[in-house]
């Protein structure tokens, strides 16, 4: 070669799969010469051979070490790797394959020509049936399948045989033609395969002309081909494992955080289908726009979340997506939840009262509204939960300063009716409650973070974000998003890029809401969706889906959102459904299900059991350990998975982690929702909210797990999900 024009190095998904099947020293070496020729193309030329009798000229092979081969295409300035296997059987596969430019699907196919005369025939009953028989061409081909497999497609008798022969076909073919086997619909495998979406506006290349350096960068083309940007990305992607959403982002999913918007966005999406994923890749993209802008310098983007786990889950997975904007000084990303955001805020502007937020300080406002029930006469008909309520639901989840709003408020979805006279006298018990808090030197959170909305509005002091991006926005209440405004204000200039929200209102499991435009946060126009469910089988999802049947949710503003659509690529075991007669019972048929989980394929840490109380969690842990099963308890903090043990914890803990195999037991009618939290319903109005946020808190549990899930009581079932109940127990 004489031209030393540097060459694109990418990897498809099927190359990055074959790796994962190398013994380690062949994928250390192939990872190893990759990186070298990134970081230093000259010096570390590739020597990529012709492959004899290919159908496809551009197809080479490199020798990987004397008994491998990886196989690639090299077109132009491109060169793709696709496949690395023992020496015979990598030309085995590349015999038969070459590229196909496919502007329909916007993507760059791999293809196997199958020539169906000489095809080995696979010797089968002459009436045995095919996978596809009753597909006919033409829907195949409308979905996407180059015509060019359909003869090997034709062939494949079930569908394991598929799985087995996964590497024979184009990766996206391979996607829609496990959905057709699925039972999906076509518009559901448009959805799930990313295909036939609106092409983008901006595309100017009329389709048939597009080349193959221009598909290999298409939003669909990154959903299975990987283009590392620097020797250090590359590296990362190899050593981190090949964990797909740091790499394959689905079409929409990367559309979603790769772009600009002129104001904030607010993104929906069932649980599962990377949320918190493309949260990331949004504060990635940010980041990367400040590191490359000299004018930006010292600026930052803040992701917050609403617990503090998910804070440190999602700081641990920039860590390995794009560590540098965390370690750069100042960094350019922040993560960190919102009530620490608060504090640390109000503490360098010395606001003096302490917050509220857990513990202690907690038990010191049961303390402070005592006091104030002693020196007051409550309304008739009205109790101290009820007054409690109306504070938090009303008063501070409103931010209402004074007795006229008050007075005027609405009082939308509360149950009991309170007239002028009554709304007086109760003001005046509010009024006092938060006079005595001062004097206490205690601040609820409500109030911490209206404070901290007040001095950003009045002073408005020079912060360092250039973007704030919300994760679980479902459980964050409107004080809170008015604080997120103010971090970032709209400005004359506008309000490029500056917010950035995504939530699940089917997963509000903390009875807090907040409408974006009641918040001053407007999203029209800019209000997108995730439909495909990358965690959880079909049937977990759907069980998990009919937990809540017929209970209307919104979207986080001032419309309602549906699980419509929402689907997941996976299938496998229907939820397990038992009902015993006595706890103890319940409990052994737990153990006996945690012994039968095959554990070559399941480590301990990959199972969770999750209840709906702490005592609960108490009691299954007794059992495991009586049973001599390992196990670890888990609490807030973030969970490490190198530690062997059963999980066990609360549902609402649950939120954010995901497991293998999850058990969800003590369903039974007297004990979820446990008792004494309907007990503490003011009336029939809230006892409805209780059931809805129990619901969710069921749906959020079960979709925790990706492969297994195994539900249990005693005594009589939840009536709280019987739909739920009947379903599982039809399908089982
Ligand atoms: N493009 C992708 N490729 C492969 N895996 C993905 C992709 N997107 C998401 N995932 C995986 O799907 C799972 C769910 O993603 P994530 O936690 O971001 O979803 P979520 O919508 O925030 O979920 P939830 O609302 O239930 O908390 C994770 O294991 C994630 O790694």
């Amino acid at each position: 070669m004489t031209a030393t024009m540097t060459k694109r190095v990418s990897y498809d998904i099927g190359c990055m799969k074959s790796l994962r099947k190398l013994p380690d020293r062949v994928a250390l070496k192939f990872m190893d010469m990759m990186t070298r020729y990134m970081s230093d193309p000259s010096a570390n030329g590739l020597n990529l051979e012709t492959v004899e009798g290919s159908k496809d000229s551009s197809i080479k092979s490199l020798r990987v070490d004397q008994g491998y081969r990886a196989i690639a295409f090299e077109v132009g300035r491109d060169i793709m790797f696709v496949h690395v296997n023992e020496h015979d059987k990598a030309y085995r596969w590349a015999a038969g394959r070459r590229v196909k430019l496919d502007p329909e699907t916007n993507r760059i196919r791999v293809i196997e020509e199958v020539d169906a005369v000489t095809e080995p025939v696979v010797i089968q009953a002459p009436a045995a049936p095919r996978l596809f028989e009753r597909v006919p061409d033409a829907r195949l081909r409308a979905l996407g399948v180059p015509e060019e497999e359909l003869p090997a497609v034709r062939n494949i008798p079930t569908i394991e045989a598929m799985e087995g022969a996964e590497d024979r076909f184009d990766p996206l073919t391979y996607q829609i033609l496990y959905a057709v086997a699925a039972g999906y619909e076509d518009e559901e495998i448009k959805t799930l395969a990313g295909v036939g979406g609106e092409r983008d506006a901006e595309a100017q290349t009329p389709v048939a002309d597009l080349t193959f350096g221009q598909l290999i960068e298409t939003e669909q083309s990154r959903q299975t081909i990987f283009i590392p940007d620097s020797e250090a990305e590359l590296r990362r992607v190899f050593e981190e494992g090949l964990e797909g959403w740091r790499v394959f982002l689905h079409p929409e999913q990367r559309k979603i955080a790769y772009r600009d918007y002129n104001g904030a966005v607010l993104v929906r999406g069932g649980a599962g289908t990377g949320k918190t994923v493309v949260a990331m890749h949004r504060a990635k993209h940010l980041a990367d726009q400040i590191q490359e802008d000299p004018t930006q310098a010292g600026r930052r983007v803040l992701l917050t979340t609403f617990t503090t786990s998910l804070a440190h889950d999602i700081d641990a997975n920039l860590r390995t997506l794009c560590p540098a904007h965390l370690d750069a000084r100042p960094p350019r990303i922040e993560v960190i939840n919102l009530d620490r955001w608060v504090s640390q805020f109000l503490k360098r502007k010395s606001f003096a009262r302490e917050v509220a937020f857990f513990g202690e300080a907690r038990d010191r406002l049961d303390e402070v509204w005592r006091s104030v029930f002693d020196d007051h006469e409550l309304p008739e008909g009205l109790s101290e939960p009820f007054v409690r309520a109306e504070w938090a639901k009303i008063v501070q989840a409103k931010g209402v300063a004074d007795q006229r709003s008050y007075l005027k408020a609405s009082r939308a979805g509360r149950g009991t009716p309170l007239d002028r006279k009554k709304r007086a006298v109760l003001w005046d018990i509010f009024a006092d409650y938060r006079a005595r808090l001062i004097s206490e030197g205690l601040a609820e959170p409500d109030d911490a973070y209206r404070e901290a909305t007040e001095i950003l509005n009045s002073e408005a002091p020079n912060l360092p974000y250039a973007a704030v991006i919300v994760d679980e926005a479902q459980d964050m209440g409107e004080q809170a998003f008015r604080l997120i405004r103010a971090i970032v204000p709209e400005t004359p200039s506008g309000d490029r890029n500056s917010l950035f929200i995504v939530g699940d209102a089917h997963q509000r499991i903390y009875g807090r809401r907040a409408s974006m435009s009641a918040c001053g946060i407007n999203v029209r126009g800019r209000s997108k969706q995730l439909r495909l469910n990358y965690r959880t089988t079909q049937e977990i999802r759907a069980w998990a889906v009919s937990v809540l049947e017929g209970v209307s949710v919104d979207d986080l503003d001032e419309g309602t959102d549906t699980l419509r659509g929402y689907v997941s690529l996976m299938r496998g075991a229907a939820p397990l459904l038992v009902g015993c007669k006595t706890e103890a019972e319940e409990l052994e048929g737990l153990v006996a299900w945690l012994r039968g989980l095959p554990a070559d394929r399941i480590r301990l840490s990959d199972i969770g059991v999750l209840c709906a109380r702490k005592a609960d969690v108490e009691r299954v842990h007794g059992a495991l350990r009586a049973a001599g099963i390992e196990t670890v308890l888990l609490q807030s903090g973030a969970d490490d998975r190198a530690v062997p043990g059963v999980r066990i914890t609360t549902m609402h803990r649950a939120k954010g982690l995901e497991f293998f195999a999850v058990a969800i037991p003590f369903l039974s009618n007297t004990a979820f929702p446990p008792p004494g939290v309907l007990r503490a319903a003011v009336d029939a109005a809230d006892r409805e909210d209780i059931v809805i946020q129990y619901r969710s808190l069921l749906h959020v549990a079960a979709t925790r797990a990706k492969q297994a899930l195994r539900i249990s009581w005693s005594g009589a079932a939840t009536s709280l999900c019987d739909t739920a109940l009947l379903n599982a127990a039809a399908l089982g």
